[in-house]
Parts: structure tokens; sequence; C-alpha cells
């Protein structure tokens, strides 16, 4: 990216049939097929705004500008009022701070006192309570403890049949929904799951789709969530004890886990209303769940349908239980995070199934590639381009649409004894990945603050899963149950704005091991 005012080339219009209409129409209903007309640079008009989508390296590159070119600020504002609900005077707070989100104000941003420096203290909160070993630890001990629970409530040592994505959609969700919002959101609103997942599928036409009044369904499911998440923020105020030992619990019934306690008290301490607070409370559940659970069910699935593969989890991941003192079997956390095959089926399922836009507003004009870039306008990064890009991820044999378990293993050559020359060949987990190839967690500055938790979280459940149960393949089936003639793929429904999740279940017969 180089400043070079004199040169005036705009990048190539998206070609359309009706001009401002059927870009924008396509992007908001099959954004699938809108992905596969981008290449390079391409223009196209969104609700009003100039939106320039970016693909391969060269391009990619530019978006990992540094936040006060390329700002992510815009994106976020923009689900502060279609995912928070929040006001548009508490929105004109965020935006009013031009003080960016690092430690040292932007230049010339000086004079902003810190405590309205909420980009930077909101950013605090994620790096203090959410992205650090400690309390990603603190997160995932909970969350293992809280699924274990239910995985042993929901089976038993006789043969069952389940549909795996609809298991997980519920019981991951209410072991992740607990360890970071603690119990009583669940006991409050029984139905609050059931209405996440609908409101995670409407997420995305939320964010760029039609105005409530042309399109009142999404809103309504947003409000409904947004209804339950408040009465949660009232509870818990009414209720926890700042005062008492749980103000620096790991965790509590009342706001769950540290995380959610420090955001709830520091929105209230920076005059935010509750209706803001539980705005945030509702988006946390989409980072949350919305990437995850796709991620873990697509891992299982991959693993389930293969047979030789499933043997070679199984046997990998049972090196990481131990039986404790109490005679206990449980998971060693730290060996289970060095074993090699799982973590490439992680990142393999994580590359074919997440796919989203990364968003950047270009805060001063740019040039790539010899193109102005205008101020103001919209730079869109799909990371499903990237991630299916065959120069980037082919092998013989294994093309990047595939799925391929080993496509993220070296072979390492390890003697047997220090003095002989024997040895042996042993996979290592090898992921050489540009930033520009593999972007699932977005960008620098904005980059997901759970990318931690959800890796502990999503391996932690697969091998839960995998240790504990002998599974059979049964069928695949459609969302009503019937047999379905075709595995899962990705739905694109989902395409630009999470993990995508599968259009078909797997159902399979379980019974536990122990
Ligand atoms: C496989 C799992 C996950 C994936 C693929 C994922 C992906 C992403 C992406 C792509 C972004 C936008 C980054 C950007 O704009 O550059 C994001 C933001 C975010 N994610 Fe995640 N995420 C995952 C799990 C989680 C989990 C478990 C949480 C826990 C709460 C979480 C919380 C968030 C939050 C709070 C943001 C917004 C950050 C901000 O305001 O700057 N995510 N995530």
């Amino acid at each position: 990216m180089a400043l070079r005012p004199k040169k005036r080339k705009q990048p190539p219009h998206l070609p359309e049939c009706i001009p401002c209409v059927s870009n924008t129409f396509q992007y908001l209903t099959d954004m699938g097929s809108f992905l596969h007309r981008i290449s390079g640079i391409v223009g196209f008009t969104l609700v009003r705004k100039q939106v320039y989508m970016v693909a391969g390296a060269r391009y990619t590159q530019n978006l990992l500008g540094p936040p006060h070119i390329m700002d992510p600020n815009m994106f976020h504002t923009l689900l502060m009022d279609k995912h928070w609900n929040m006001s548009k005077n508490e929105i004109k707070l965020f935006e009013n701070d031009t003080s960016g989100r690092r430690k040292t104000p932007t230049l010339g941003m000086e004079h902003i006192p810190t405590e309205r420096r909420h980009w930077y203290n909101h950013h605090l909160l994620y790096a203090e309570f959410l992205s650090s070993a400690k309390y990603t630890q603190c997160l995932a001990d909970t969350f293992l403890r809280l699924f274990s629970e239910r995985l042993r409530a929901e089976s038993s040592h006789l043969w069952t049949t389940v549909s795996l994505h609809e298991f997980m959609k519920l019981n991951m969700t209410e072991a992740a929904i607990k360890s970071m919002f603690g119990s009583k959101i669940l006991e409050l609103n029984p139905d609050l799951i059931r209405t996440y997942w609908e409101f995670d599928e409407v997420a995305g036409i939320l964010v760029w789709g039609l105005p409530r009044f042309l399109s009142p369904h999404p809103y309504a499911i947003r409000d409904r969530l947004h209804s339950m998440t408040s009465q949660m923020t009232d509870y818990a105020w009414q209720n926890f004890d700042w005062n008492g030992p749980d103000v620096s619990a790991d965790w509590d019934p009342y706001f769950g886990s540290r995380f959610s306690r420090e955001v709830a008290r520091w929105f209230r301490n920076a005059g935010f209303s509750d209706r803001t607070a539980s705005g945030h409370t509702m988006a946390t559940l989409f980072g949350l769940n919305g990437n995850t659970i796709p991620i873990a069910t697509w891992m299982l699935m991959e693993i389930i349908q293969d047979p030789q593969l499933s043997s070679k989890v199984r046997s990998e991941v049972d090196q990481a239980f131990v039986i404790d003192e109490t005679g206990q079997r449980q998971v060693d956390i730290k060996q289970l995070f060095g074993l090699p095959l799982i973590q490439s089926i992680y990142i393999e399922v994580l590359r074919m199934h997440i796919s989203f836009n990364v968003t950047r507003e270009v805060k001063k004009d740019i040039f790539i590639d010899g193109y102005r870039i205008k101020k103001g306008s919209i730079l869109q990064c799909p990371s499903q381009i990237a991630h299916y890009d065959e120069a980037a991820w082919g092998h013989e044999g294994h093309p990047a649409s595939a799925f391929w378990a080993q496509r993220h293993l070296a072979e390492e050559h390890v003697s047997v004894a220090s003095d002989s020359k024997v040895g042996m060949i042993t996979p290592n987990f090898s992921m050489t990945a540009r930033p520009t190839s593999f972007f699932p967690f977005g960008f620098g500055y904005a980059m997901c603050p759970g990318r931690h938790f959800a890796k502990r979280e999503i391996i932690m459940a697969v091998a839960m899963i995998i240790d504990r149960f002998d599974i059979e393949f049964v069928n695949w089936t459609h969302v009503d149950g019937s047999v379905s003639d075709r595995s899962a793929q990705n739905d694109m429904k989902y395409a630009g704005t999470a993990g995508m999740p599968p259009d078909r279940d797997m159902r399979i017969r379980w019974k536990r091991r122990w």
C-alpha cells in the first residue's frame, strides 16, 4: 500500500444487469454465487456504500494495514446497531472516540480522556479477560466440566440413535453458554437456545439486509433474544453480591465468567445503558456459538464417516486420557493439544467451513496495485476464496476443495535411541500458511479475541465424544428427519458471515465406553 496522489484509476466495477441493484441483490441473497465472481479487486455498491471485494494474497495483504487506515470500527458500529440493538446516542459515544484501540491514542487524539476511550477500554477487557492464557484456561475448564456432565446425562451404555448436529446445537451450546454467562440465563429463559439458533440463521441478513419496515422477521427474532439477555442482565444486577467473594471468582451463576462480569461492570461505569450491555451479551452469544458448534460438528462428521480415520483419531486421543487419583478417567489437556492429527483436522475444518468477509473502512485515500481507493470506501476480503485457493492448499490427489485430514501434517524422522541409527517416521502438526491464505479469525487488532478458547473448546468436545463413545454411522438426514441421498455440504446461506453449518444432519448410533 503506497500513497501516490497522482494516479486516479478506479478498480473495475463488478458487471451487473441492473445498475446498483443486481449485485446488491445477489450479495444479500446468494453470497455463495456472488463470491464465485470475485477475483483480484472489484467494486460494487452496497446499501449506498462503495465496497471493494479483494481476493488473492497480493490484494489481501492490504487489509493487514494499521487500524488508523484499515479501520475495523465501522463494521462494529454496524453490529452495534443491527445485532446489539444499541441506541443511536450510545453508538455515537463510540463513533466520537477516534483515539483508536491501541494503548497510545491515534496521533492528534491525545486530548480524549481515558474514560472516554471506549474502543481501547473495550479492547482491553477482551485482552485481559477473554484472550489471556489465564482466563482462556478458566473458561475451558468450566466448559469441559459442564460438557462432560451433559454427555453423561444424555447417553447410556446401551446403543441409542442420535442426530449429531442437533445434539451439538443443544448440548455443546448449553455448556458454552453456562461457562460464559452462568446458569441463571438458561433458568430464566428455557427457550433461549432455540431462540439463539433462530437468531443465528438471520444474523447475516440483519447486518447488510433490508430495513425493519421492509423485512420485520429478522428484527422480531433479534428483539426476542434481546429481551432474554435483558432479563439476565436485570436479574444478575439485582442478585449478584458485588461485595462478596464471587466478585473475582472464575465463575458465578448470575454473570458466569469473569469476562462477562467485568464487561457488565464496565458498561455501567462508562455510562452505557443495560440495553447496550444486554445487546453485547447477545453479540457475544453469536461469537461464542456461531462458529464453534458448526466446526465441532464438521470435525465429528468427517471423523465418523471414515472408519479408518475414526480408529486413528481414537488411538491418538486415547493417549491424552489418564486415570486420576480418584480412579476417574480424565483428559490431560496439555497432552491433547500436542496431538498432531486432531490439530490437523481442526485446521482443515476451519479452512473448509469458515466463511467470513473481513471488513474494513478505508480512513484515507490509498492506492492498491495502482488503483485509487477513496477514503470512506469499504474493503471486504472473503476468507472462503483464500481458503479454497488451489495454489495455496492443493496437493497431488488432494485438491483444496476436498477434506484431507493429513493436510497439515509433516513427517519427521526421529531416532528411537540416542546412540542408534534406527529411526521412525512420525507425523508432526505443521501449519505453514501465510496470514493472507488462512484467516478464519480475521486480522490484526480486530482479530477474534475468542480464538484461543474456541480451539480448546472444539478440540475438547470432539476428543470427549470420540474417546467416550463407540459410534456407528447410520445415515444422512434432512432437517425434517427424512433420509437424504447425499452427505452434508456447507449451508451456503451462511457464506460470508460465519461458520457454515452442514445442510444435512448425520444420524449415528452410539454407546458409552466409560
Ligand atoms: C471457530 C471459532 C471462531 C471463529 C472462526 C471466529 C471468527 C471470528 C472472526 C472472523 C471475527 C472478526 C475478526 C475481524 O474482523 O478481523 C471474530 C470476532 C469476534 N469473536 Fe470470534 N470466532 C470464533 C469463536 C469465538 C468465540 C468462542 C468467542 C467467545 C466469546 C468469540 C468472540 C468474538 C468477539 C467478541 C469478536 C468481536 C471482536 C471485536 O469486537 O473486535 N469468537 N471472530
